[in-house]
This record gives C-alpha cells, structure tokens and sequence, in this order.
C-alpha cells in the first residue's frame, strides 16, 4: 500500500531553474525510502512541497487514496496528519518558552481538543503519556519539567522524534535529521530511528547529503541533482557497475 506519492511535482523559485523538477515518488507501507544530493539539488523544496510547506505548481500528491490538489482546506489539514516531520535543527523546532512536555505533548493536544480523539484527558494521564514517549526515545522522565536549552543537541532531536511518533503517524519525513548533531551521537540517532520504524511499522522519507546514511537507512535510494532524480536503485546496489556516474562519484567521496 501506498503511504505517500508525488507524480511529477516541480517548483520554481528562480525564473532560469527548478529547484524541483518533475519529480515522482512513492512511499509504501512499512518502508524507508532514501534520497541523497548534494547542497542546493533541490532536497528541502521537495520534502517541503511534500509536506504542505510550499505550493509546487506542478503535480499531484498523494496520502494514501487522498489526492490533494482535490481536497479542501479542512480535509487536506486531517489528511496531512499522517505523515508528521523532523528537520535538520532541533532547536528551531521546540519552543524555547515550552518545557519538555509541553512540546512533546503539543500534537497531542492539538488531537485533544478534536471532540473525536480517545487521548486522555486527565491530567496524570498527560504527564504519564508524555513520560512514555520520552522513555521510548531513551530519555529520563526526569526532564520533562525541563526547558530545551537544559538539554543537548541529540537529546533535542531525540524529544522532536518523539513528538513526531507522538500521534503515530503513517510516514515521518525526516530531513537531514542529523547534519547538526557532533558525529559521534549521529549513528545513535540512526539506530533509533531505525528501531523506531522496525518496531513502531512506520514508513520514513529519509533525506540526507550523507550517502552512508542514507544507505544504512533506506531500502531504497533515490539520488537527487539539480531538482531531478538521476538514479535509484535498492541498498544492495549501490555498487552496481550500472550505477549513474553522479553516484559512482558520491560513492567515491564517501569511501575517501
Ligand atoms: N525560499 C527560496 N527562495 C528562493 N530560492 C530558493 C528557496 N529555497 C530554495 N531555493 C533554491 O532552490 C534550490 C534548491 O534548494 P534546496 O534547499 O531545496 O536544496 P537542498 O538539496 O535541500 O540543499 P541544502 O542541503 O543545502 O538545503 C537552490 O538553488 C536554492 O537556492
């Protein structure tokens, strides 16, 4: 099944170029799809025109069986809520003046407050909610009273995944989700995302300039240049003789 499609999106900021340029995608069930390029090949437009952040003028997509170029406001808005995200910078997307909990629990909340939603409405029931998220992504209950400059950079991205599987979502586009982290708490990142998604059945749109970790996180890699997918390929391949000569050269840099 389906999770996600774009069918020959572009955007144009720039009368000469395409940031993207006719790009088509699927995401399935369960599955982790990578795209790697390199700075300015057009990756943040896309994961933005997918995620409702920018307006492509060009294309349809789809969440699930919802086409939305044919839905209105207010169903396109309940539709997005499947596919939640996770960007480069944790500190940009949690709110200084929040404590911990108050950020985690703020798609929760908003669920809340939809006369429809089974989410506890106790209080108790909140912090105890709030606490086993943070559990989930490794994090002591202890902070979450705390403010997001008490904690460090990957315990921030650990709070933002865990905001993201807060209302289990269908897919969770993450992108560059690590480029700002030091190196050494970058694979523990990866590896929890990856026990994430084995044990939660999330699908993932990982994007990265990182061809090692796209690689060690996708089962599948579209390469992405100057807004177009020029070659993808399953993980196994990517040593292929038949692989484009763009990710022969970025297999090179990774290997130096
Ligand atoms: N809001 C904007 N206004 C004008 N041009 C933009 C805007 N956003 C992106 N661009 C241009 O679109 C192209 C693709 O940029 P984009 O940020 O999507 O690439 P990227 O692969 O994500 O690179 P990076 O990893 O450096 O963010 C670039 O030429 C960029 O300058």
């Amino acid at each position: 099944m389906e999770i996600l499609a774009a069918r020959k999106i572009s955007k144009q900021y720039n009368p000469l170029q395409k940031a993207v340029d006719g790009i088509s995608l699927t995401v399935r069930k369960g599955e982790c799809v990578g795209i790697v390029g390199e700075s300015g090949s057009g990756k943040s437009t896309l994961a933005k025109c997918l995620l409702g952040l920018e307006k492509p003028e060009q294309g349809e997509i789809w969440i699930g069986e919802n086409r939305l170029n044919s839905l209105n406001r207010k169903t396109v808005r309940a539709v997005r809520k499947d596919i939640q995200a996770v960007f480069q910078n944790p500190a940009a997307s949690l709110n200084p003046k929040l404590k911990i909990m108050d950020s985690l629990m703020e798609p929760l909340d908003i669920q809340e407050r939809n006369p429809f939603s089974l989410v506890p409405r106790r209080r108790e029931g909140r912090e105890r909610t709030a606490a086993e998220l943070l559990n989930i992504v490794g994090i002591s209950s202890s902070y979450l009273h705390r403010y997001p400059h008490e904690l460090s950079g990957g315990q921030k991205q650990r709070v933002s995944i865990a905001r993201a599987i807060s209302i289990r979502p269908s897919l969770i586009i993450l992108d560059e989700p690590t480029a700002s982290l030091d190196v050494s708490i970058q694979a523990k990142i990866l590896n929890l995302l990856k026990d994430l998604q084995e044990s939660l059945g999330i699908s993932y749109l990982f994007i990265s300039h990182d061809l090692a970790a796209v690689n060690f996180m996708g089962s599948r890699t579209l390469v992405m240049k100057d807004g177009r997918i020029v070659d993808q390929f399953h993980r196994e391949d990517l040593f292929a003789e038949s692989r484009h000569p763009y990710t022969k050269a970025l297999v090179n840099v990774f290997e130096d």
